[in-house]
């Protein structure tokens, strides 16, 4: 078995995925479905997890008795609203403690401001939650995180939303190489081959949203990418061969060739 563990928890599937962006509750349910994901996260502030009684929920489309749930704080700004956000997540959510911190630096670019990261990051570990955390790929931040008690780091690829794949393999390489938590590459992947890339350098797993729900075929591109997500993962366990930089070899042997 080649699970995911975090926070003690093992999962089979190394695809999570965001709830957001779809056309309906629909239409989530079977992108969810068909990409194999197991953790799925929830934007608190702007996703109906029964605030709103009587408006369809994704409770019902996405059951919590399904899937983990991985609230998150999208659209927050400060430390302090983060740590409002998932206090009210726990309480709507019966104690559930697995979240996912984000705190954002700016509107225009969604990239994450570590000095507040760091600040909320530093209050809800103390107050029991387990924290996964969006930030930059920057591996001093990474490890910083790491040693308050993240139970997983989770650098962006690219701006999320954007689609850009992945912008610096090589952080990410000095990120997975430190980290004694799971690895997960989370936001910017715009397709299949950007999400193998990130599990053939060793991520324990790829976080997206975009990617699926903004696609022609949503559920189509959930396949896509839980096949990208296994295939990279597989490539990574095998082995790459060595790179021989401009120098061939032949794919057939040579010895005992007619003629020679
Ligand atoms: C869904 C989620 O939790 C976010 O971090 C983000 O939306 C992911 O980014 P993409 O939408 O670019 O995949």
């Amino acid at each position: 078995m080649d699970e995911l563990i975090i926070a003690g928890k093992a999962y089979s599937s190394r695809l999570l995925i965001g709830t957001g962006k779809y056309k309906d509750f629909d239409e989530t349910r079977r992108a969810v479905e068909e990409s194999g994901a197991q953790i799925v996260t929830v934007a608190i502030r702007r996703t109906n997890i029964g605030q709103n009684a009587g408006e369809p929920s994704l409770l019902d489309a996405v059951p919590p008795s399904q899937y983990t749930y991985l609230p998150n704080t999208a659209g927050c700004y400060s430390a302090d609203d983060a740590i409002r956000t998932l206090r009210l997540a726990r309480e709507l959510l019966d104690g559930h403690d697995l979240v996912k911190l984000e705190v954002l630096g700016d509107p225009k670019t969604l990239y994450p401001n570590v000095v507040e990261t760091i600040k909320a990051a530093e209050v809800l570990v103390k107050d029991g939650f387990k924290v996964m955390v969006y930030t930059s790929d920057d591996p001093i931040i990474a490890k910083q995180l790491e040693e308050i008690g993240c139970v997983a780091v989770m650098p962006l690829a690219s701006l999320i939303g954007s689609g850009m794949g992945i912008l610096n393999p090589w952080n990410l390489q000095i990120i997975i190489d430190n980290a004694k938590v799971p690895v997960i590459v989370d936001a910017g992947v715009g397709t299949a081959s950007d999400a193998a890339i990130a599990m053939e350098l060793g991520c324990d797993g790829v976080l997206m949203n975009t990617a699926i729900a903004g696609a022609g075929n949503p559920v189509l591109m959930a396949s896509a990418m839980k096949k990208a997500v296994q295939a990279g993962r597989e490539a990574f366990l095998a082995g790459r061969m060595p790179k021989k930089l401009y120098s061939a070899s032949p794919s057939s042997p040579t010895t005992g060739m007619i003629g020679k």
